[in-house]
């Protein structure tokens, strides 16, 4: 039975429930259930703390795991990403007050205070920056003006919080994260129900990031229409019972559709029609 081990808590753990179920899998609803048992599709899922789940795949308890791309790389654990899963995305920043610290060479010699203190110590050591790293649970944001340190590094989303603590971000973000399915490195061979999981988990992206765009075309016009809606691997051509007409239907990029129904009506293609896709396998 395949063991994915999913975040209990935090902001990646109900998006990560959502694909899951999504993509045909059984799910808790009770926020309290830690084990959950989908014989239906052979699989285990273990609802743990994100930041412990690079932990768990890294050391081969669990098969693979959902997690953030900057808490892998803090853990140090001996896991890789297997694929990116679209939701969780967030850059990790620097920070401080905006009068004091401007680039990363300002760094040099204060105190930066995080909770990923792998991610920035080895962040700061590629670049020749001695600092020290201050490692705290949470709320990093404080540490500026409770006087613990003079710069953070921390998850910036919105960057709503940091403009509340009166830090600025300076220097290249540290890393751009989102979730990511993780396996162990060492894996010689990825097992059969993770490359299942893997494609169901691919069909559910695909579903969110494209739709079906059906529409009509004066034949003369086909070569046109198709160069604007080229699809994934080539779109379907019908005949229509008028012959001077054709019925094209291709996979367009969701935040494309308006663009692109702009381009073909220009061009002279009429009922342009948009569907959402429920599920696929490419
Ligand atoms: N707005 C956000 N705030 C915090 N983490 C975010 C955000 N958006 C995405 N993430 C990602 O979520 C993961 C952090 O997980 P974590 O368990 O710390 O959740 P959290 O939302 O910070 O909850 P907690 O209150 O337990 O700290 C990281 O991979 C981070 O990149
Ligand atoms: O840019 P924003 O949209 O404001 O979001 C980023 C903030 O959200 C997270 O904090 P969280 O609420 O998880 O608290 P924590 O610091 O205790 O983890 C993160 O650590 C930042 O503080
Ligand atoms: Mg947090």
């Amino acid at each position: 039975m395949l063991r994915i081990a999913v975040p209990n808590k935090g902001s990646l753990s109900e998006p990560a429930v959502d694909m899951l179920r999504e993509a045909g899998y059984r799910q808790r609803h009770d926020p309290r259930v830690l084990v959950l048992v989908d014989p239906e599709n052979d699989i285990e899922f273990f609802f743990l703390r994100p930041r412990d789940i690079a932990v768990y795949v890294g050391s081969g308890t669990v098969d693979a795991g959902i997690t953030g791309r900057d808490l892998l790389l803090d853990s140090g654990a001996d896991a890789v990403e297997h694929m990116q899963l679209g939701f969780g995305g967030s850059t990790f920043r620097f920070a401080a007050p905006a009068d004091r610290v401007r680039e990363l060479a300002d760094v040099a010699g204060r105190r930066v205070a995080t909770s990923y203190p792998v991610l920035v110590g080895g962040y700061l050591r590629d670049r020749g920056v001695e600092a020290e790293v201050i490692r705290l649970d949470g709320a990093v944001e404080s540490a500026v003006q409770l006087g613990v340190a003079e710069v953070v590094a921390d998850v910036v989303s919105t960057g709503t919080t940091l403009r509340g603590a009166g830090l600025s971000v300076f220097g290249e973000p540290i890393l751009h994260s989102e979730a990511v399915l993780i396996r162990p490195r060492s894996q010689a061979d990825v097992p059969a129900g993770l490359e299942v999981l893997a494609r169901r988990l691919q069909g559910v992206l695909v579903a969110r990031q494209y739709v079906l765009m059906d529409y009509d075309v004066p034949t003369s016009l086909v070569e046109q229409a198709v160069a604007i809606t080229p699809g994934l691997e080539s779109p379907t051509v019908s005949p229509l019972h008028n012959s001077e007409w054709a019925a094209v239907r291709a996979m367009v990029r969701r935040d494309e559709t308006n663009r692109v129904m702009d381009a073909l009506y220009d061009l002279g293609a009429r009922a342009i029609l948009v569907t959402s896709i429920h599920a696929c396998r490419l």
